[in-house]
């Protein structure tokens, strides 16, 4: 089954084209690795899949609703949809085991005894079940992207969109994180979109890359074609040589 479906898609910021002419399929439990130059629109096409960008031409399902719709609830899709930054945005003022239990407490209505219990376990998931009562400041910035992430898994997604996850980070921390989020693509259940430059996360985990410049797709391989085959596009192959040298 489908969970997020680009037909024809085209995004501008008033003149500027910033999505050409997007198809694009991705079925539930798949994990899918977007990559490309800075600028390709990378961001762009993961945030119009929970509407924090909005499409101007074209179809966009996400679990089964169209986002070109006005009608289309933005709110079920989010709850549906989660999203992990660069930038983990924590509250700076709440504890760790708050953090997590904000949402599920205003947005789902989660009794709080069942929210607890789903946030701790989620915490653990992460391994820092120990740290639910500190403050986001007392841990390191691996750490807190784990906790931004258990933030979004304890919302229960269907799906979950990373945006450069590890790219802010101490390059001592980025495994960590790696670890995680390849823990969770390894549940087929869960759909996972992914802007990142680390190609071991995508050879590792991946089902499918997905190569962008200049606000279109070029390429779209499995991870075997991809890496052990050669991407049909110039482009992508030259790219592809630049960040496995360096
Ligand atoms: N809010 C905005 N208003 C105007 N132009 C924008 C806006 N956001 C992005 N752009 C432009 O759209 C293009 C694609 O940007 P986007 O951030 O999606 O690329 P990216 O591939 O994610 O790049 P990077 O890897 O550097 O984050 C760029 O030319 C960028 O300048």
């Amino acid at each position: 089954m489908s969970m997020i479906e680009f037909h024809n898609v085209q995004k501008y910021y008033g003149e500027f084209h910033a999505l050409h002419d997007i198809n694009l399929t991705i079925d539930t439990g798949e994990t899918v690795v977007l990559i490309g130059p800075s600028g390709s629109g990378k961001s762009t096409l993961i945030r119009t899949v929970n509407g924090l960008e909005r499409i101007q031409e074209g179809q966009l399902i996400v679990n089964g609703q169209d986002l070109a719709d006005k009608k289309t609830d933005m709110n079920r899709i989010r709850k549906n949809v989660g999203m992990v930054f660069q930038h983990f945005n924590l509250y700076a003022n709440k504890t760790i085991l708050e953090n997590i239990m904000l949402a599920p407490r205003l947005v789902l209505k989660r009794p709080e005894e069942e929210n607890k219990k789903i946030a701790m376990n989620m915490l653990d998931r992460v391994g820092l079940a120990d740290q639910a009562p500190k403050m986001p400041s007392q841990l390191s910035g691996g750490q807190q992207q784990r906790i931004a992430i258990a933030r979004s898994l304890a919302m229960k997604p269907k799906a979950l969109l990373f945006d450069e996850p590890t790219s802010a980070l101490d390059p001592e921390m980025i495994d960590d994180v790696l670890n995680v989020m390849k823990d969770i693509a390894r549940d087929s259940s869960m759909t996972m979109l992914v802007v990142t430059h680390e190609m071991g996360f995508a050879r590792e985990v991946a089902n499918r890359v997905i190569f962008m410049a200049d606000g279109r797709v070029l390429e779209d391989d499995s991870k075997e074609k991809f890496f052990d085959g050669q991407p049909s596009n110039e482009r992508a192959r030259q790219f592809l040589s630049k960040i496995i040298t360096h």
